[in-house]
Parts: C-alpha cells; sequence; structure tokens
C-alpha cells in the first residue's frame, strides 16, 4: 500500500476507541493534517471484529461527502492496522451534548438535517450505518457533523445479527426483533437522536429488559417543552411499522427542518464568523 507509519508526525492520542486508539498525525510531506486510529489484531481477533473492521474499511473509504468522516487509506504492520482518517476539529457529539444537556431547536434542526443528507447520500449507495447515535458521531471544525464508526454498517438489505454491544436505545423494533429490515432503521435512529438532542436523553432509555418492551410497543412521551413541530417530526420518525416511517426526503421538507434551518444556518454563521463592524 502506498501510505506506512514512517510517512506520518505522531501528535497527541485524541483519545480511546472500542478496539484501539486515535492519535492527531501529520502526514511528512504534504503537512496533511488527519487523525490516526490503530487498532491491534489480536484485540480485534479476540472480539471476533474482523468483519466489521473489513466492512468499515471498505464501506466509508467508498463513502465522500461532508457529513461523513472520510477514511483516506489504510496500512499495518505484524500487530497493528491503522486507519487514516479525516481529522474531526471539535471532537465528539456525545461530550458536547453531555456539557449541554441538550441542544435548541435550531442546533438540532441543522444538526438532523445535515444527518439527513448524510444517510440519504449512503442510502443512495446501498449502505445503511445501523448505528446512529451521538457517540458516533464527530464534529468538524465549522460545527459540521461527521458520520464515523462504520463498523456496523450493512449492504442493505440485510438481518445480519448485531451482537450487542453499547446501548440498545436507538435499535428499531425490527432489529430488536431480529427480523428482515431495510435502510428505514436508520430513520428510526434519526428520530431517536433526534429526541435526545431536544431532550437530553434517549426515548427509551430504562432497564434493558424495558428498553426492548418500549421500543417494540413505540411507548415513549415528549416533555412539554418540545415544539409542536419538533414532536411532530419525532412522531414521523418513531413509527414501528418501517414503511409508515417518513422518508428522508420528506424530512428534508418538514416544516421544523425549514423554519429553523435557515434559522440555524444564520446563528451558525453569526458564531463562527463574527460580523465586521
Ligand atoms: C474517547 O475520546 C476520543 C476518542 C476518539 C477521538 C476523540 C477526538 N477526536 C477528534 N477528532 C477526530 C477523531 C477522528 C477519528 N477524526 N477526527 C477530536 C477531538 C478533540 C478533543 C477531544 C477528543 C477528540 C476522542
Amino acid at each position: 500500500s502506498q501510505f506506512h507509519l514512517g510517512m506520518f508526525e505522531i501528535g497527541r492520542p485524541l483519545g480511546k476507541g472500542k478496539f484501539g486508539r486515535v492519535y492527531l498525525a501529520r502526514e511528512r510531506k504534504s503537512r496533511f493534517v488527519c487523525a490516526l486510529k490503530v487498532l491491534y489484531k489480536n484485540e480485534i481477533r479476540n472480539g471476533g471484529v474482523e468483519k466489521q473492521v473489513r466492512r468499515e474499511i471498505e464501506i466509508q473509504s467508498n463513502l465522500r461527502h461532508p457529513n461523513i468522516l472520510q477514511l483516506y487509506g489504510y496500512f499495518h504492520d505484524a500487530k497493528r492496522i491503522f486507519l487514516i482518517l479525516e481529522y474531526a476539529g471539535k471532537g465528539e457529539l456525545y461530550k458536547h451534548l453531555q456539557r449541554e444537556k441538550r441542544f435548541p431547536e435550531w442546533k438540532a434542526a441543522l444538526y438532523i438535517s445535515q444527518m439527513a443528507l448524510a444517510l440519504k447520500f449512503c442510502h443512495k449507495k446501498h449502505v445503511i450505518h445501523r448505528d446512529i447515535k451521538p457517540e458516533n458521531i464527530l464534529v468538524g471544525i465549522h460545527g459540521e457533523l461527521k458520520i464515523a464508526d462504520f463498523g456496523w454498517s450493512v449492504h442493505a438489505p440485510s438481518n445480519r445479527r448485531k451482537t450487542m454491544c453499547g446501548t440498545l436505545d436507538y435499535l428499531p423494533p425490527e432489529i430488536v426483533r431480529e427480523q428482515w429490515y431495510s435502510g428505514k432503521v436508520d430513520l428510526w435512529s434519526l428520530g431517536v437522536l433526534m429526541y435526545e438532542f431536544l431532550v437530553g436523553q434517549a426515548p427509551f432509555e430504562d432497564s434493558i429488559a424495558l428498553t426492548h418492551r418500549r421500543i417494540v410497543r413505540c411507548e415513549y412521551t415528549v416533555p412539554q417543552f418540545v415544539s409542536p413541530e419538533a414532536k411532530d417530526l419525532i412522531m414521523k420518525l418513531l413509527v414501528v411499522d418501517p414503511e409508515k416511517r417518513i422518508s428522508l426526503e420528506q424530512v428534508q421538507e418538514h416544516p421544523w427542518i425549514i423554519k429553523y434551518c435557515v434559522e440555524g444556518e444564520r446563528a451558525s454563521m453569526r458564531k463562527s464568523k463574527p460580523t465586521k463592524v
């Protein structure tokens, strides 16, 4: 492969993922800044996730979109696999959500609109992500969202068993029931994500057994402080029957997105570039 470790200056560790560490890095000749994700082969083997890693590499390197974290390439040595990834300057979305508790509606609408664009792009390539949650989303230097971690994405349609690791909160009924599913699973997760952005916690958050039951019965309540337009979109995404869920195109045209998105763009412009007086 045309990449090797000597080509990079390794910077500070950015943090630890499930199967390895992520470092800030810079390619020596071009001085191009990127993130280097180091995965240990024996940990991948022991974790039985070779397929996920292969899929992450294959899928993410073929998806080029401003709201999808770019995988530029990879290489390996005897013990490790190195993924050369786009660097997202503002880190993990879930940390921002933790710090701010919940997002104002203009910011949530901007984020959901960006996620809908990224998912529409994935679905056009017959890729379903299946694991859309704040932990798998990074924030770029201009505040834009980047879907990362395609370790769980598959080519649709599929019923591939998903060894339950991490939260069930985002799983749609058809996966909880291990039925066949389509790209519509990402719309359910988009609804869970939207709810969590606006409320500060996931709609079905509970003990494992109760979360399962609440998901398949679609049992959730929306607090009063959520605007009627936002509640309307959440209710059109969190629908048990996948075929009855609103489409990504309809999400883009929903009044809540239209109403807040224009305002959101202006607000995020104000934040990043103070107006010259
Ligand atoms: C567990 O904490 C983790 C783990 C992995 C990455 C970060 C992190 N990442 C990035 N950017 C990234 C990461 C990748 C693969 N591309 N761009 C930026 C940050 C900034 C502050 C703190 C943390 C950051 C944290």
